[in-house]
């Protein structure tokens, strides 16, 4: 063959067709030394979560060179007591080799602590002190709290007291706070206010460990780096987006918390309204975390209030009844331990929500969440409208599904769409199809746990994926009116619909939940 009839490769499209390589994605720097306290460290959230996550960021060569984690509860326990407790967690909830452990359980230290008393605070800046100048730790903090609500305030100006968060030119002082963010607007606005007596907006990390997720970082990466869908991405071409999580667990050993949180205030006031946002948000002009946060605030803001008059219309409520998951009998949420015999607490919820705004003038948002359901499905469901006219009606009588695009986010991590396409053989007539990419097979065992990137992040100083406070009050703002119009329905008992645990939720929300599968 001449040079001339051979085939040019450098031509863009044949460059596509051979297959681009994928964009090198950017080193992450290891973080600087730091030391990490948790505070709570004796609890489900320490053990189950934030230790398995740590071990894997240490097995994966991510966590500093330079580092301790030093666990702060009331438990009176020492340090020994602490790795231990820590390695049995890990035993329980990780999987894979522990050989590497002693390595890490070397830099775990406990420090008992009440969390009001300053004496204490005082102790711990001691100890940090001192720790620093054994390990060479350079004074970089990391306060975590994984304790109840009740004591963030408290534990965030104790901290203030003693001077831990305060930053200087050459060290950072960060405090990391898990959900819920208050419980309604009004504790929201306070317990904001009270941690910024002691740090300051950058230095606060407020967790939503779905943000962490792989996928839920690919939703952005989807919509905006690809330029077929963002065309279609409006009201001109969507009939519905749903975004859902459903689980097959109930409440656990968490009654307490539970019985005063429900799902609106477990479920949507944080994770299920960062997916919304994320569905739905304008394009941000650039990856960076005050940019998509801006854009976040923007959407919150479109949110179409409750109509008081018709919110049942808008919102289903539900509670699990006994019922049977995956064969197994399993109690009725009133049954199980803590729990309140006549308890109104909705385990499911589903919202009808609309965004007044250019893009989704009425297109609705159906939220949904709940708990003993089959079992675990998170996903985003784009509903395509149906084709205007069909050309085929002469041919073919049969319905013509719309399109369909599916965002799994767990447990599979993937994206599916459907599409119509003729069935094999001589006679012409259509079927729909599914074409699938999965993220989990593309991964090949590098997917990082979603608190393993908290951690990371937090450590690289990244808001990116934790919620700004504007975000949070605007959700509590949108949530809040809902939450006191369920809390003084005097006839909640007519609208609180119980389901059987393993079915798909209230009868009246059913069949719409399993066209979600
Ligand atoms: N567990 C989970 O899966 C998730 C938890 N979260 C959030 O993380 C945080 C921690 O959760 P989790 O570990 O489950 O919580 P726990 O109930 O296990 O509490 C953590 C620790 O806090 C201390 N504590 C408990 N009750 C009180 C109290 N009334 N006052 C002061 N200290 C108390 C206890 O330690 P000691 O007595 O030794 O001081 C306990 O070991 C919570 O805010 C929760 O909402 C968020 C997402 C998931
Ligand atoms: O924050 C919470 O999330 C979990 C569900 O998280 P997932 O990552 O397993 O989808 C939920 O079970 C819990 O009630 C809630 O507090």
């Amino acid at each position: 063959m001449t040079d001339e009839l051979r085939p040019d490769l450098t031509h863009p499209v044949l460059e596509a067709e051979k297959g681009h390589p994928s964009t090198p994605c950017p080193e992450t720097g290891r973080p600087a030394s730091c030391t990490l306290v948790i505070f709570g460290a004796s609890g489900d959230l320490t053990a189950r979560k934030l230790i398995p996550a740590l071990f894997h960021l240490f097995c994966n060569g991510s966590l500093p060179q330079k580092m301790n984690i030093v666990g702060v509860a009331r438990s009176k326990m020492t340090t020994e007591d602490f790795r231990a407790h820590a390695r049995e967690g890990l035993e329980e909830h990780a999987s894979g080799d522990l050989f590497r452990w002693p390595e890490l359980a070397a830099r775990l230290f406990y420090h008992p602590l009440e969390y009001g008393r300053l004496s204490d605070y005082l102790a711990l800046e001691r100890t940090l002190r001192e720790l620093d100048e054994k390990s060479g730790t350079e004074g970089n903090r990391i306060f975590y709290l994984a304790t109840p609500p009740s004591v963030y305030a408290v534990v965030a100006e104790q901290l203030g007291a003693v001077g831990l968060a305060e930053e200087t030119e050459g060290s950072f002082s960060r405090i990391v706070v898990e959900k819920p963010f208050g419980r309604d607007l009004a504790s929201a606005r306070e317990l904001d206010a009270r941690m910024h007596t002691a740090f300051a907006e950058h230095q606060i990390f407020r967790i939503d460990h779905y943000l962490a997720k792989e996928m839920v970082q690919n939703i952005l990466m989807f919509r905006f780096a690809n330029s077929v869908f963002e065309p279609l991405w409006n009201r001109r071409y969507i009939a519905s987006i749903t975004c859902a999580s459903a689980e097959s667990l109930g409440v656990g050993h968490r009654a307490g918390y539970y019985e005063q949180a429900g799902v609106l205030r477990d479920m949507f006031q944080n994770h299920m309204m960062q997916l919304l946002a994320l569905s739905a948000i304008e394009p941000p002009s650039l990856f960076a975390a005050n940019r998509v946060r801006d854009e976040k605030v923007k959407l919150y803001r479109s949110l179409r209030p409750f109509d008081g008059n018709t919110l049942w219309k808008d919102l289903s409520l539900g509670q699990y009844a006994s019922g049977k998951i995956s064969g197994r009998a399993v109690p009725a949420y009133r049954q199980e331990r803590g729990i309140a015999p006549d308890s109104m607490i909705p385990t499911f919820a589903m919202i009808r929500a609309y965004v007044d705004n250019w893009r989704w003038q009425g297109v609705p948002f159906y939220i949904m969440s709940g708990k003993r359901l089959p079992k675990k499905l998170t996903r985003i469901v784009i509903q395509f409208r149906d084709v205007p006219h069909s050309m085929f009606r002469n041919v073919e009588q049969g319905e013509m599904v719309p399109n369909r695009l599916v965002l799994d986010l767990a447990p599979d991590n993937g994206i599916s769409l459907r599409f119509q396409a003729k069935m094999p053989g001589s006679k012409l007539c259509f079927r729909p199809v599914v074409m699938h990419y999965s993220f989990d097979e593309d991964a090949d065992g590098v997917l990082l746990d979603a608190y393993a990137k908290v951690f990371l992040d937090c450590m690289l100083g990244d808001q990116l994926l934790f919620w700004r406070q504007d975000s949070v009050e605007l959700c509590w703002g949108w949530l809040t009116p809902i939450l006191e119009l369920c809390e003084e329905c005097t006839d909640l008992q007519k609208h609180l619909e119980m389901y059987p645990a393993g079915s798909w939720g209230p009868e009246s929300c059913r069949e719409y939940m399993e066209c979600l599968l």
